[in-house]
């Protein structure tokens, strides 16, 4: 049977988790999920397990990166979920490149390539095509989209979604390639009329964009913290750090909590499912040796952090 394959990019925290969880609750078909996350944190699969769907986590790396088997090994197994997926998305990693991986699943048969569409934070867009570090990553991340999906777009200033909506355009994505994130999910994600999807006909082309540029870091956790003391060493960690993810035990919690941030923005909620507790960051190097207080209970596993490849 021929299934569908979409692929789902944006830089890092723009919102694919949770957009491939809304899709989940309401695809009118069975769809199988493949989450490329980083490492022993694997809190998108968690999410996404929790929401129904058939889902393979990839945390071997990137998988723009290599043409591996990780990825042809994931598409096998969904196409042997019960019931039968007809839908297949795959969630890219924050810094990778979306396309790189949809040329890569062009190897793979009986498979009739969709889209690849890029999250975009319209909050935080602005600021990371200004800043030098960043704006190569999520450039060429929007250059090769077919679609974008517009997300934080309820915690803006009108404004502030039409100035992200005009820097799209100036990079040449019209506004009948964009989508509001939730109310347009459906549209987005609707096939292309026509032909298979635009990166039907191409080869798996270039390096790959981030190698050594971002880092990660993981901290298994040691002892209990109190809630006080993680949300004051989030509130307090350097600008070097993009993204923290991870589940924490919480001395003064039944249950562990799942510490998101992206930017500047930071949610404490419950975590899902039965995971080791611990947390992910992702930043650009050097990592900051950064202290914990005894209080905070993590130890450090990876001292200087390692390139995300
Ligand atoms: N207000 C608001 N929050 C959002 C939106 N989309 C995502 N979030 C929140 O932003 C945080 C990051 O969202 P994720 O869906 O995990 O982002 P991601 O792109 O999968 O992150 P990575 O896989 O780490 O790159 C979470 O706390 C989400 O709940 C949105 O449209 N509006």
């Amino acid at each position: 049977m021929t299934v569908a394959l979409d692929v789902l990019g944006g830089f890092l925290g723009a919102g694919k988790t949770a957009t491939i969880n809304r899709l989940l609750s309401s695809a009118p078909v069975p769809i199988g999920v493949i989450v490329n996350d980083f490492g022993a944190v694997n809190v998108d699969e968690a999410l996404i397990a929790q929401a129904g769907g058939d889902v393979v986590g990839l945390t071997n790396g990137c998988v723009c990166c290599a043409v591996g088997d990780d990825l042809g090994g994931a598409i096998g197994r969904l196409r042997q979920a019960a019931p039968a997926v007809t839908r297949i998305v795959v969630e890219a990693s924050g810094v990778g490149d979306p396309r790189r991986i949809a040329q890569i699943a062009r190897l793979e048969r009986d498979l009739a390539h969709g889209l690849v569409i890029v999250a975009v934070n319209v909050r935080d867009l602005a600021g990371q095509l200004a800043d030098p570090y960043l704006a190569d990553t999520v450039q060429r991340q929007l250059a090769r989209a077919d679609r974008c999906l517009l997300t934080h777009a309820d915690v803006v200033p009108a404004a502030r979604l039409r100035q992200a909506v005009a820097l799209l355009e100036r990079l040449g994505i019209g506004p009948e390639r964009m989508f509001l994130a939730g109310e347009e999910d459906q549209a987005c994600f609707a096939p292309a009329s026509g032909a298979s999807g635009r990166f039907s006909a191409e080869a798996v082309t270039g390096d790959a964009p981030h190698a050594d540029l971002f880092w990660r870091r993981h901290w298994p956790q040691a002892r209990r913290v109190t809630r006080a003391a993680l949300e004051a060493w989030l509130g307090g960690l350097p600008e070097q750090i993009l993204r923290i993810k991870g589940i924490v035990s919480v001395a003064d919690h039944d249950h562990p909590v799942l510490v998101q941030r992206a930017g500047a923005a930071q949610t404490l909620a419950e975590a899902p499912g039965t995971q080791p507790c611990g947390l992910v960051a992702i930043g650009r190097p050097p990592l900051p040796d950064l202290t914990w207080p005894d209080t905070t209970g993590f130890d450090v596993a990876i001292p200087t952090g390692e390139p995300v490849r």
